[in-house]
């Protein structure tokens, strides 16, 4: 198969990563969490004590982002969650971040998702999903998710949170998350994880009987 990008985007907990994973291993392409980026980021400013809407100290840290960070296992917290939104704003955090997105695909293609994947990182992709849900659907789904994992936050402060970011995300400057305009969208809301699966698989073959 020709290696391809193909470029998933949406909001928090839409299913984004889900899909992103059961894609890449259809496709037997290399996946990248770009929201780990982020994350990585913003756990380092606050490892320093700094504040994540500091454009030069979030700057800094992710110049100097390795590999190596995309493995901790402490990037999903709450905290993390709202920091990582916060540097996700400064244009020149996310210029830093460019070329390892871009790298991790040149050889062999890849699946990305985030949230300028297709508006930004690669706007020529082959295929460009833009995945959604109902607030409500995807806190629960969140909640649900975090309660497995032992986490005692409540439903409501799981919405709020996502609520929170995705104003952030949708209404900052730099990126704004939003669908490219080639993008194929689909809502889940009422989708379980196969269904969503099968229809983005239709759009890839599609796509790939094209290259
Ligand atoms: N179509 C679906 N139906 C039901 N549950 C789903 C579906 N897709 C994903 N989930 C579940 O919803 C939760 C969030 O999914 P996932 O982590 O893939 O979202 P995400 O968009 O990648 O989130 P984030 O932006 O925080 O990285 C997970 O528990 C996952 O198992
Ligand atoms: N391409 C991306 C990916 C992520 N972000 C920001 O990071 C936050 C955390 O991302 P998750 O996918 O792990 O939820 C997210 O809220 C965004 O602010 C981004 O800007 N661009």
């Amino acid at each position: 198969m020709k290696p391809i990008v193909i470029a998933i985007d949406g909001p928090a907990a839409s299913g984004k990563g889900t899909l992103a994973r059961r894609l890449a291993a259809a496709f037997n392409l290399p996946y990248l969490d770009t929201g780990l980026l982020y994350r990585v980021v913003a756990r380092r400013v606050l490892d320093h004590g700094g504040n994540p809407a500091d454009p030069a100290i979030a700057t800094a840290q992710a110049r100097g982002l390795g590999r190596l960070d995309l493995g901790r296992d402490d990037l999903r917290t709450p905290e993390v969650d709202l920091a990582a939104s916060a540097v996700a704003s400064i244009a020149a955090v996310r210029a830093a971040l460019l070329d390892f997105q871009r790298n991790f695909a040149a050889s062999s293609g890849a699946v990305l998702d985030g949230r300028d994947i297709g508006t930004i990182v690669f706007p020529q992709a082959a295929v460009k999903l833009f995945i959604t849900a109902s607030l409500d659907v995807r806190a629960q789904r969140r909640f649900a998710e975090r309660q497995i994992q032992g986490h005692t936050a409540t439903l409501d402060a799981v919405r709020a949170d996502l609520a929170v970011r995705d104003e952030a995300d949708r209404t900052r400057t730099a990126a704004p998350l939003r669908p490219a305009d080639d993008a194929h969208v689909l809502d889940t809301s009422a989708l379980d994880a196969d269904h969503a699966f099968a229809a983005a698989a239709a759009w890839v073959n599609q796509a790939l009987a094209k290259v």
